[in-house]
């Protein structure tokens, strides 16, 4: 299976407009591949607040509809990011898109975990409540975004739903670069399965990113690796391999489950 990881720089500088059209063109170039992924909310930044609100869209708003064009253009399976969602009934979401290579949606997913503590994203966005897996024709592909990578529950829940690969497009900062790479070795090691992580580039509301996509193995191995800026990260796998390790190596098997908490 080929996959392209875009990592997009997300600068103040270009318009989103623009962007969008950038990035579409990208897409199209990757014909031949059979999953693209973008990172999480590449028109606006992940660290750019201010502009949620006046940036969010409807689900099948402009970004929905040039990416499904794109992924029917270019024929592949688009994990298109996500983007700031507004629900004509509810808060704004952290949605993450993917298409079918027909340009149809697949699947919707709303981040779980929000950002910021008590400021950010975590006040400004509403918090999903449902765990997504899609199925693709050579593997279960099972959706998380950015700071979900700290919890490992959320993965544990998406293996449980049959998931395989590990697609997590994120807007991780420079500063916690260590936190990432290590924290996508730990998920593939410890759910068995490959891990796509894809982040941003560039430098918004004075947050510079970290880049450093990265493709991780269900041994803990890295494939692939981006630099720091913006760059298309393509890479081979063979999803056979989950079931291999996990058949070879069945710690999954041995999970003990319903201990009891100390009392007291
Ligand atoms: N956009 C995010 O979720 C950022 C997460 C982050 O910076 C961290 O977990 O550290």
């Amino acid at each position: 299976m080929r996959a392209s990881l875009l990592q997009i720089a997300v600068d103040e500088g270009e318009s989103i407009d623009s962007r969008r059209e950038r990035v579409a063109s990208l897409v199209r170039e990757q014909a031949g591949a059979d999953l693209v992924v973008l990172p999480e909310l590449w028109t606006t930044g992940a660290f750019a607040f201010e502009s949620f609100g006046a940036e969010a869209e409807p689900l099948e708003g402009p970004t929905y509809d040039v990416m499904a064009k794109a992924a029917s253009d270019a024929g592949v399976w688009l994990h298109a990011g996500s983007i700031p969602e507004r629900d004509p009934e509810g808060p704004l979401y952290n949605t993450s898109l993917v298409f079918s290579p027909a340009g149809e949606l697949a699947a919707a997913y709303r981040k779980i975990h929000r950002f910021g503590f008590d400021k950010g994203e975590a006040v400004l966005m509403g918090a999903g409540a449902e765990l997504v897996t899609v199925r693709l024709p050579e593997t279960v592909v099972g959706l998380a975004t950015c700071y979900d990578l700290r919890f490992p529950e959320l993965f544990r829940g998406l293996v449980d739903a049959g998931a395989e690969t590990l697609v997590i497009p994120a807007g991780w900062p420079e500063r916690r670069r260590a936190h990432w790479t290590l924290l996508a070795r730990a998920r593939a090691v410890e759910n068995q399965a490959f891990v796509l992580a894809c982040g941003t580039a560039g430098t918004h509301a004075g947050v510079p990113q970290a880049g450093h996509s990265i493709v991780v193995d269900p041994w803990g191995e890295v494939l692939a690796e981006a630099g720091a800026g913006e760059e298309v990260l393509s890479v081979e796998f063979d999803p056979a391999k989950v079931g291999a390790t996990r058949g070879q190596f069945p710690v999954l098997r041995d999970r003990v489950l319903g201990v009891e908490r100390p009392r007291g």
